[in-house]
C-alpha cells in the first residue's frame, strides 16, 4: 500500500503517520483499526479539500484529520500522573464553585457593544476545530457521577456545593455532575502518559461543523442536485433534514420535531449559524448556476463550499476579531492585511494544527451569555423574554421561532464586568442536569485537562516572569487581584480561566489580553498549515483578485442574516454589535452582497459555442 496505488493508506490518527505493520495488527486485534486510524487515499495536489482533512499538507497526508488530536501549547501540568495539578504548597486548589461564586457575582447586565452574535459565533465556530464531547459524555453515558458509589470513579470529576452555597443551600443538591475528558488513551489509540484531549472535527476551518459534523462525510449532507446540501421544508422554512438518529434532548410535543440528522443539536447559537451557512451554501449554488449554468454538481458543490469556509473566515478572524481586539491590534499582529491582495504565510514543514488552550479559552463566552432571547411577533412588536437556556437540545421550539430567535441576536449580550448571567451559574442544562454551573465546570475542565496557571501562559506570551501578586497588575485590576488572594495561596496558582475572569480588558480592545494571544497563535497555527486557506493565490482553484475581493469587502454578518436569516429586513451595519446611533438599523437593500459575476468563468458559453462549431461541421 504506497501512495499511487488506487488504495488508501491506513495512517494512524493519532501520529498522523503511516501505521506500521505491527501497529496495524494490535489495532486488528483488539478492534481498534476504525478508531484509531483514517484511510488516506492517494493526494492529487491539485485536488479540492478533502473533507476529512487528509492530503492537506503532502508531505504529511495523514495529519489535520478528523479525529486527530490537538497539540498544547504549554507542557501538561498534572498531580500524581493524571490528577489535577495541586496549589505549589501541595494543598488543593480552592473549590471550583467557591471560586466562582467569589469571583463572578450573578446579575442582569447588558454588554456595552457586543450583542448576542458575539459568544453565538464563537460556539459556532470553536466546533470547526475542537469539540471534544464532554456534554454528551455526561449527559448520555457517564451520568453517575454525582451517586456516592461513584464520585471516586475514575471517569467522574463531581464539583461539590459547599453546605452554604448562596443558592442551592435552599435544596438537597450538594453536587453537580462532571467528568473527566475523554483521550487518546480511553480509546487506545495510544499509550502516551499524557492524556490527549480528542477532537472530532477537522484541524483546519474548515466549516467542518457543516460539511462533515460526525466524521461521516459529505455524501450525507449532500443532494447531488445543483451542488446544493440536503434541506427540508418546514412551514415555508429550508431546514437542514431530520432523520432518525438525531437527538434533541429537550423536544416535546407534537410540533417540536425538527432535529438535524448530520448536524449538531445543541445551543441555539450554534444553530441558527448551522441553519445560516446551509442555506447560504445553497444560495451560493444558485448564484453560481446563474452565471455558469453548465456547471455541474460536483463543481458547484465544491466551488460553493470554497466560497462558504471562506466567508465563514472572514467574518471571523476580520470582522468578529476586530469587535473582540480593535482592527489597529489585529493589523499590528498581523491578522488583518494592510492591502487588500493575496496573502500567502503557508508553510509545509508547519505540521496542521489547533491547541487544546483555543478551545478551552472559548468558554470565557460563558460570561457573555446572556440569558433571555427576546421574542417578537410576525410585526416585529415585542412580546415576552424567553428563558434561553431552555432552547438547548430543543431544536423543535428554535425552527417554529426562527423570527424571534434571529432577532433576538440583535440585542445585547451579558457585559463582561464579574458578573455572569444567573442561568449561567445554577441552571445551564434545564430539564438534563438538576443543578449546572458551567462557569465552574470550565474551571474544573482546565484543571482536568492538565492547563498549567494563568502566571505560566502571561510568562509564555510576554515573556514576564510572575512571581509575586504584583506581576498580575497588568493584566488583573488590584480589586480582582484582592479576590483571587483570598481563595489562591500563591499567584502562580491561579488557574488560566480565574485569570481570565478578572482580566482588565487589553489596550483598544474588548477581551483580556491573554486571551487575545491564545486566538491570534490559534489563527497562525492554522494560516501557516492549511494549504487550502482563501487568501492564497497559489492554492488549487484558487479565487482570482476579483473573487477574493468580494470576500473581503462583502462577507459580513450582515450580508449573511439579510440573505439567509428569517425575517431581516433591517440590520445594523456592524451586526455584531448593539443597535445604537453610530450602528444603526439599515434596510438590507443598504447592505453590500457578494457579486456572483465575479465567478462567471465563461467556460459554459465555450461549451455552447463548441457545440454549435460541432453542429455547423457536421452540415
Ligand atoms: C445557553 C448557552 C450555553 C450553554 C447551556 C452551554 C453549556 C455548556 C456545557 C454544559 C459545556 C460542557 C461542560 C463540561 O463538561 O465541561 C460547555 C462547554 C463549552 N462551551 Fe458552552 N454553553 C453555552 C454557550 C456557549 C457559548 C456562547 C460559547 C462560546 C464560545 C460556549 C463555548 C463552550 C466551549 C468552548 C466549551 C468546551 C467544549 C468542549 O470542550 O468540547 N458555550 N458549554
Ligand atoms: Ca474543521
Amino acid at each position: 500500500m504506497t501512495h499511487g496505488s488506487s488504495y488508501g493508506v491506513l495512517h494512524d490518527v493519532y501520529t498522523g503517520e503511516p501505521a506500521a505493520k505491527c501497529l496495524l495488527s494490535f489495532y486488528k486485534r483488539n478492534n481498534l483499526t476504525d478508531t484509531c486510524t483514517v484511510d488516506v487515499k492517494p493526494c492529487d495536489p491539485n485536488e479540492w479539500r478533502r473533507v476529512d482533512g487528509t492530503c492537506n499538507n503532502l508531505k504529511n497526508p495523514g495529519k489535520g484529520t478528523f479525529f486527530g488530536p490537538v497539540k498544547r501549547i504549554l507542557d501538561a501540568k498534572y498531580h500524581n500522573g493524571n490528577e489535577p495539578r495541586k496549589a505549589l504548597s501541595g494543598n488543593d486548589l480552592p473549590s471550583e464553585r467557591v471560586t466562582r461564586v467569589n469571583l463572578l457575582g450573578t446579575a442582569v447586565s447588558s454588554h456595552k457593544l457586543f450583542n448576542h452574535n458575539v459568544p453565538g459565533l464563537a460556539a459556532y465556530m470553536f466546533t470547526d476545530i475542537g469539540s471534544f464531547h464532554d456534554s454528551e459524555n455526561m449527559l448520555l453515558t457517564t451520568t453517575h457521577c454525582c451517586e456516592k458509589e461513584h464520585m471516586n470513579d475514575k471517569k467522574c470529576t463531581p464539583i461539590i456545593f459547599p453546605d452554604d452555597d448562596p443558592v442551592f443551600r435552599y435544596s438537597h443538591i450538594r453536587c453537580m455532575n462532571s467528568t473527566r475528558p475523554l483521550t487518546y488513551q480511553d480509546f487506545g489509540c495510544t499509550r502516551d502518559a499524557v492524556p490527549a484531549v480528542i477532537k472530532r472535527a477537522t484541524t483546519f476551518f474548515d466549516e467542518s461543523q457543516i460539511y462533515n459534523t460526525y466524521g461521516k462525510g459529505d455524501k450525507v449532507v449532500r443532494s447531488f442536485i445543483d451542488g446544493k446540501l440536503s434541506v427540508e421544508e418546514e412551514d415555508g422554512k429550508l431546514f437542514p433534514p431530520n432523520g432518525p438518529t438525531a437527538l434533541c434532548l429537550n423536544n416535546h410535543g407534537p410540533d417540536q420535531t425538527r432535529c438535524f440528522e448530520n448536524y449538531f443539536n445543541t445551543l441555539l447559537p450554534t444553530t441558527l449559524y448551522i441553519i445560516w451557512f446551509v442555506r447560504y451554501h445553497n444560495y451560493v449554488c444558485d448564484k453560481l448556476k446563474e452565471v455558469n449554468p453548465c456547471w455541474d454538481d460536483e463543481r458547484l458543490f465544491y466551488t460553493a463550499r470554497d466560497i462558504t469556509i471562506a466567508y465563514a473566515n472572514q467574518m471571523y478572524f476580520s470582522e468578529w476579531f476586530e469587535a473582540l481586539q480593535g482592527r489597529k491590534n489585529l493589523i499590528q499582529a498581523g491578522i488583518i492585511p494592510k492591502e487588500n491582495g493575496f496573502r500567502d504565510l503557508y508553510d509545509e514543514n508547519q505540521d496542521p494544527e489547533i491547541t487544546l488552550e483555543h478551545t478551552y479559552v472559548n468558554r470565557f463566552f460563558h460570561l457573555l451569555q446572556e440569558e433571555k432571547a427576546k421574542m417578537y411577533d410576525k410585526e416585529g412588536n415585542y412580546l415576552y423574554d424567553y428563558p434561553l437556556f431552555n432552547t438547548t437540545y430543543k431544536m423543535g421550539f428554535i425552527a417554529k421561532n426562527m423570527e424571534s430567535f434571529t432577532k433576538s441576536t440583535l440585542s445585547p449580550c451579558h457585559a463582561f464586568d464579574g458578573t455572569i448571567a444567573f442561568d449561567t451559574a445554577n441552571r445551564g442544562l434545564p430539564y438534563v442536569q438538576e443543578a449546572s454551573d458551567i462557569t465552574a465546570g470550565d474551571l474544573n475542565k482546565g484543571r482536568t485537562f492538565g492547563l498549567p496557571a494563568f502566571a505560566d501562559y502571561v510568562n509564555y506570551f510576554t515573556g514576564n516572569d510572575v512571581t509575586s501578586w504584583k506581576d498580575l497588575e497588568p493584566y488583573i485590576t488590584k480589586e480582582n487581584i484582592e479576590k483571587l488572594q483570598d481563595l489562591y495561596e500563591d499567584c502562580r496558582d491561579v488557574d488560566l480561566m480565574a485569570g481570565l475572569w478578572t482580566s482588565k480588558t487589553m489596550k483598544g480592545g474588548n477581551i483580556p489580553e491573554i486571551m487575545a494571544y491564545i486566538l491570534n497563535d490559534a489563527w497562525y497555527r492554522t494560516v501557516r498549515s492549511d494549504r487550502h486557506w482563501y487568501e492564497r493565490k497559489d492554492r488549487p482553484h484558487a479565487f482570482t483578485l476579483r473573487q477574493l475581493t468580494e470576500i473581503r469587502k462583502k462577507a459580513t454578518l450582515a450580508s449573511l442574516m439579510c440573505t439567509v436569516g428569517d425575517g431581516v429586513n433591517e440590520i445594523p451595519k456592524k451586526a455584531f454589535l448593539k443597535i445604537c446611533k453610530k450602528n444603526p438599523l439599515v434596510p438590507c437593500s443598504k447592505i453590500p452582497k457578494i457579486d456572483y459575476r465575479a465567478w462567471a468563468d465563461g467556460s459554459c458559453k465555450a461549451k455552447k459555442n463548441r457545440k454549435y462549431v460541432k453542429k455547423t461541421n457536421k452540415q
